[in-house]
């Protein structure tokens, strides 16, 4: 803990304890927006491997790969990240050979995660892998496990993947009810590794980026650089405050993201926005993000529970929506949803994407019969149709349902000071189809706004960020080459 506190301590950080949260990170200093306020390398990480889609264990890539020759399960790119996974790999190399081929899919990310743990655990007690102030195993064993909290099926089920792990590695001196309990820690503790499009490519374990505490109203974000966890500041964070970041997505209504923090992680958000939960502002927000309206002639109120809760009152005109009403669209639209998901993950021909589309078009129509035209449920439908037309290279359609996300997201994030990666990359590709279209004067505005928010989250040297700025040079030529004048 000390040698932590004094590696922390360099950083203008200080670890803490509150009685309501357990551990947290306060600052030391002041923190600027795109500040790097700690970044941390994963303890142990894995790739997130599908069947058509393989990555290399140690730096993601999706080309290039070969089998390890050994177990003939994990990937790489090169010798280089074979070599450098080497040491850490040998031991589960070991133990998955000498698994029978039919238990082999039993390997699981998450089984896969812990042993890998537990292999680097003992790697770094012999003293074969070096350790450091933030890396090494008693951080692991600092974070919190709610073993107390959780119910006895789940206990069960992480006892019975604790046995699988030891089944693997075969050690004698194996500790399952640590190993279990490491099974919670990642539940509570790992996070989601994405790229800097957002697409996922893995999970890590950070022991150090744990201890951080959540907020709906967060004064930092989480990103990755390949595959280490950079937490930067997106405003500024004086001297002497907790240092918070965001654990879920903060588009729902203060009820939905306080069920999916009570329901992951075991604790009522008492944030500056949670606590408003009920106050009629919060109640018109959540109607708005998420609710109902009315579509009785050309009324738009919001429709908020009646008393009898058997129908909902529109807030302007008074008519009541019955539950059946909407309760018989809600179904045509799951129904429908579930039939474009199957259609998107075989689609691969002009007419197929075609149909795609026109499935998420009823979906759009019936969610506009239902929800206000800034509704979050419309954003997975719009990037369907989206992600479709760009396949017909179909990039008007494309650009028209990217802006109409954007108007979503800038009311959705302005609590946030619109410093999130999932605006900044609807104003890139809206900047880019404006390129692609010829509207270079649009694209300029759509780009530097991209950068504006990206420079914040991302940092300005990533090779992503350098694709965003030459893209935004390129589109400034363009557009003084059109109006004659200097650049
Ligand atoms: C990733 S850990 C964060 C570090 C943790 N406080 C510790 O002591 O190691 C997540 C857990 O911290 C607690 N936590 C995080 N944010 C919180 C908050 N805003 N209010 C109360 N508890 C919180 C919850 O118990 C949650 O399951």
């Amino acid at each position: 803990m000390e040698e932590l506190q004094s590696a922390l301590g360099n950083r203008g950080l200080t670890v803490s304890n509150l009685p309501e949260k357990g551990r947290c990170i306060f600052t030391t200093e002041d923190f600027y927006p795109g500040e790097v306020i700690i970044s941390q390398e994963p303890y142990v990480c894995v790739p997130k491997n599908s069947i058509a889609d393989h990555k290399c264990d140690a730096c993601f890539e999706s080309s290039n790969l070969k089998k390890c020759s050994g177990c003939k399960i994990v990937y790489y790119c090169s010798s280089t990240c074979q070599k450098s996974e080497w040491k850490l790999h040998r031991l589960e190399c070991e133990a998955f050979s000498k698994l029978p081929i039919e238990f082999r899919h039993q390997i699981t990310p998450p089984i896969r995660l812990t042993i890998r743990l537990h292999c680097r655990s003992k790697l770094q007690s012999q003293k074969t892998i070096p350790t450091s102030a933030m890396d090494n195993y008693d951080l692991v064993k600092a974070l919190v496990a709610h073993m107390s909290k959780i119910d006895d099926e789940q206990r069960w089920l992480y006892a019975q993947m604790a046995n699988l792990v030891s089944l693997i590695l075969q050690w004698p001196d194996i500790n399952k009810k640590e190993v279990a309990e490491n099974f919670s820690k990642m539940v509570f503790n790992a996070h989601t590794i994405y790229d800097s499009g957002l697409k996922h490519l893995g999970k890590g374990l950070y022991p150090v980026i744990s201890i951080m505490n959540h907020s709906c109203l967060p004064n930092s974000i989480l990103v990755f650089e390949g595959r280490s966890a950079v937490l930067r500041a997106v405003q500024h964070i004086p001297k002497g405050a907790e240092v918070l970041t965001s654990y879920i997505d903060l588009v729902g209504s203060t009820v939905t993201r306080q069920k999916a923090l009570k329901e992951q992680y075991l604790f009522t958000c008492t944030c500056p926005r949670c606590i408003k939960v009920g106050q009629y502002d919060d109640i018109h927000e959540s109607a708005f993000l998420e609710g109902y309206r009315c579509t009785h002639n050309e009324c738009d109120g919001l429709l908020l529970c009646n008393s009898d809760d058997n129908g909902f009152i529109c807030q302007q005109c008074g008519r009541l929506k019955s539950k059946k009403e909407i309760q018989e669209v809600e179904s045509k639209i799951k129904s429908l949803q579930e039939k474009a998901r199957i259609a998107a993950e075989s689609a691969s021909s002009y007419i197929t994407y075609q149909e795609v589309i026109a499935l998420y078009k009823a979906i759009e129509t019936l969610q506009r019969q239902l929800f206000n035209p800034c509704c979050i449920y419309l954003i997975p439908t719009w990037e369907g149709i989206i992600e479709n037309s760009m396949k017909l290279e179909d990039w008007s359609e494309a650009l028209a349902y990217c802006r109409l996300t954007i108007a979503v997201y800038q009311r959705v994030y302005r609590n946030f000071q619109s410093f999130h990666p999932s605006l900044g990359l609807q104003y890139y590709t809206c900047g880019k189809l404006e390129g692609v279209l010829g509207e270079a004067e649009n694209a300029v505005k759509s780009l530097t706004k991209a950068v504006d928010i990206l420079q914040i989250t991302y940092g300005t040297s990533t090779p992503f960020m350098k694709d965003l700025f030459s893209m935004l040079e390129e589109q400034r030529e363009i557009e003084a080459l059109i109006n004659g004048t200097d650049y």
